[in-house]
């Protein structure tokens, strides 16, 4: 038989249980306070900044290339979000609720990028006054010819029949022209036996002034380039292809330009595509305009526009390259003979420059024939004049056309065209 607590043993136990119980009540309390403490710290410890008190989301000053634009800040378009600064925060949703508005699309303005309008570089153009002088070493081949050979003959002294002769092919080898030449030597005789030439120095200065005077100084030689009662100069270049027509075109309109005036270049030399090209780039550097038409398209067309927009434009000079015709293709040499006719449909034509290559010699002389029988040529534009010994040509062209010569070409250097001076070319052939 299992044995009977006492009353005693039964209150003892129960006090036992019941301070078992209080203990582990009071141990569960300090333990749920305790843990209490310990998370409110953890987030304090989270809430505190890092970093030494430095804040990511103030804004990086970033740098662009393009210098200073700003961007206008966009308000966020989720309103709801619980962040304050930029940042997630205890609490935050780690994404924004499905059922929170959705971002739209915002038109944020962009600065507009700056459109750069590039200047034109253009040239500088060298001085146009004094070319000549300055040119004057383009010559030494022909002075070469005048001023060694004829020169030494002359200051020789005592001249005979033989002389005289000899003088007088030296005047043809520098493409003088027979014409000329015969008339020089009589003028020498003459001059000689009236005054007498004691020496070289003398002997210089009587030939500088029979060459001069054989130029005819007296002759108008002024380029008409500048405008008239408001309307642009009108100008034609023409000549046989190769001797230098835009070139000469194009360092015509360099010199107008240095003098302050506006030039548009007509490119009515339709048959060569490169003509027009060279011309494009030759007024591209001095800042002026070009018509052009496509290849093979009218070249009275082609003038006649150019000439039309220079009236609107109210520039000064319109300069017309026209196409380099062989003179013997009689239909050609019509052709260029219409397009001064097409032009004088709406203005005068000022001056029609007949380009002459001053190496070709004789066959320059036949060419400006024919030009001046299709086109009333008012001046001649030698080229060239620095690669030949026969600067002699321009004597013979002025005497067979009875045009003066108005500009000459010293070189292949865009300045390089100087206007004709009979005295400074005299003084350069001399030496
Ligand atoms: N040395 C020298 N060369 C020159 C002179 N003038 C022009 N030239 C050269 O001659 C060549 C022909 O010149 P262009 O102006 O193309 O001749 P173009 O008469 O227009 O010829 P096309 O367009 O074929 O009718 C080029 O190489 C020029 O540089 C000059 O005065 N001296």
């Amino acid at each position: 038989m299992a044995p009977v607590l006492t009353p005693t043993q039964l209150i003892v136990i129960g006090a036992v249980v019941l301070a078992v119980l209080l203990v582990a009540l009071v141990v569960g309390l300090v333990l749920a306070r305790r843990r209490r403490i310990d998370m409110t710290k953890k987030k304090e410890e989270l809430e505190k900044p890092k970093s030494g008190g430095y804040q990511a989301g103030g804004g990086f000053n970033l740098s662009t290339g393009g210098g200073t634009a700003t961007v206008e800040p966009v308000e966020h378009p989720v309103v709801d979000r619980t962040e304050v600064d930029g940042q997630p925060g205890v609490g935050d949703d780690a994404a924004v609720p499905r059922d929170s508005e959705r971002r739209t699309l915002v038109d944020v303005d962009l600065p507009e990028p700056e459109e750069i309008v590039e200047e034109p570089v253009l040239d500088e153009i060298a001085p146009t006054a004094g070319r000549m002088e300055r040119l004057r070493g383009r010559l030494a081949r022909s002075q070469t010819m005048f001023g060694k050979s004829l020169l030494g003959l002359l200051g020789a002294g005592d001249l005979d029949e033989d002389s005289w002769t000899e003088i007088e092919d030296q005047l043809l080898m520098a493409d003088l022209g027979a014409a000329t030449a015969v008339e020089i030597v009589a003028t020498l005789r003459t001059k000689i036996v009236s005054q007498g030439v004691k020496d070289a120095a003398q002997a210089r200065a009587l030939l500088r002034e029979v060459l001069i005077d054989a130029l005819h100084p007296d002759m108008n030689r002024s380029v008409r380039a500048l405008p008239d009662d408001g309307r642009p100069a009108v100008l034609l270049v023409v000549g046989v292809n190769g001797t230098g027509k835009t070139t000469t075109t194009g360092k015509l309109a360099r010199v107008l330009v240095a003098d302050g005036r506006t030039v548009l270049l007509g490119a009515a030399d339709t048959f060569r595509a490169a003509a027009a090209e060279q011309l494009a780039t030759w007024g591209s550097r001095v800042g002026a305009d070009i018509v052009r038409g496509r290849e093979g398209a009218d070249p009275a067309a082609v003038a006649f526009d150019a000439v039309k927009q220079g009236i609107d434009a109210k520039v000064d000079a319109v300069l017309v390259d026209t196409a380099g015709r062989l003179h013997t293709k009689t239909g050609l040499m019509d052709e260029l003979g219409k397009v001064k006719r097409v032009v004088e449909k709406q203005a005068l034509v000022d001056e029609v420059l007949l380009v002459l290559d001053a190496t070709t010699g004789q066959n320059g002389l036949i060419q400006a024939r024919v030009f001046a029988e299709v086109v009333d040529v008012t001046g001649v534009v030698l080229t060239k004049l620095d690669g030949t010994a026969k600067g002699g040509i321009v004597f013979q062209v002025q005497r067979e056309l009875g045009v003066p010569v108005k500009l000459v070409g010293l070189g292949e250097g865009p300045d390089d065209l100087a206007p004709f001076e009979p005295a400074a070319f005299v003084d350069a052939l001399l030496g």
